[in-house]
């Protein structure tokens, strides 16, 4: 198995073929996935999903006269390691409702991020606010599994999905009652995410190649998305002057991880964003 180094997110296993650790996440995925197809098949996932009341709206849960906080569940990651051990991710998460949060993240990973969609159903039967499954979703059966688990949005990264896979898990998605967050950190990512039918794009200022954490890439690609898409900043907020940054660029909303799940008082982290996120100056019409 690769084992990345903090800050690089290549590397030469025998050292002669150089693996992407995204490469290598994607494998792991694939094997989990194929386990759990195994485990659970596909009849018995959708019979557990239709126990589950229709997803919430994403777009209405993100898109308001300010610009909202989406909220992570994070435990670990592949470029900082270990950083909360979140034994009760139920209680985390009604403190980010608590404080305001448009929605929760919660990471299902679990080789590299600890995450689980045990995770996943604890938060969703915590919380009313919308839920987001966020993992390295590239099949119709990841998409089972969030909605059986309560998700209510998904996450799809467009850099590990080819456009029509993009196009046809946005399309089942949908179909499904659950709003997909896009994913991009290119311009042609954006064009992708666009071309596809996104109504939620996500800026990731993170590489998730180089993890190099670039807080400008936002402003930078932002103006390429069509007005009526939700925009997303994803990764480097640290506080509140980081969100103001981003709302300044046209961010509709934040996500955030590290920063919330490190703070002694993540319920007040959280609220001081929304403060922030509320100012009189920020403030748009909602679609
Ligand atoms: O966080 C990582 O190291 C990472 C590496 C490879 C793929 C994804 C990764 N993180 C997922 C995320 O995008 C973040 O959890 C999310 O945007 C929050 O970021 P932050 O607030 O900086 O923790």
């Amino acid at each position: 198995m690769f084992r990345p180094q903090r800050g690089s997110g290549t590397a030469s296993v025998g050292g002669s073929v150089p693996v992407s650790l995204l490469d290598d996440i994607m494998a792991g995925v694939r094997a989990d996935v194929a386990a759990r197809q195994r485990l659970v098949p596909l009849d018995q996932l959708k019979a557990r999903a239709a126990g589950r009341p229709r997803p919430l709206d994403g777009v209405a849960a993100l898109k308001r006269d300010a610009v909202t906080v989406i909220a992570e569940v994070k435990r670990s990651s592949p470029s900082r390691g270990d950083l909360a051990p979140i034994p009760d991710p139920a209680a985390l998460a009604r403190e980010y409702a608590a404080g305001g949060a448009a929605a929760i993240s919660v990471l299902t990973e679990p080789r590299r991020f600890h995450g689980s969609l045990a995770d996943l159903e604890a938060v969703r039967q915590a919380v009313e606010i919308p839920v987001l499954r966020k993992d390295f979703i590239y099949c119709s059966y990841q998409l089972w599994e969030a909605l059986a688990y309560g998700a209510d949005l998904v996450l799809l990264i467009v850099a590990v999905l080819d456009q029509s896979a993009l196009v046809s898990l946005i399309e089942r998605a949908e179909s499904l009652g659950l709003t997909p967050l896009v994913e991009v950190h290119t311009a042609e990512e954006v064009s992708r995410a666009v071309d596809a039918g996104a109504r939620i794009i996500g800026v990731n200022a993170r590489d998730l190649r180089t993890f190099e954490v670039d807080r400008d890439l936002f402003g930078r690609l932002a103006p390429r998305i069509p007005n009526g898409i939700v925009k997303v900043a994803e990764s480097g907020v640290r506080g509140p002057r980081d969100l103001l940054a981003y709302a300044a660029a046209g961010a509709d909303a934040v996500l955030v991880g590290e920063g919330l799940v490190t703070d002694r008082n993540p319920r007040q982290a959280v609220a001081e964003l929304v403060t922030a996120g509320a100012h009189p100056a920020l403030r748009h019409e909602a679609i």
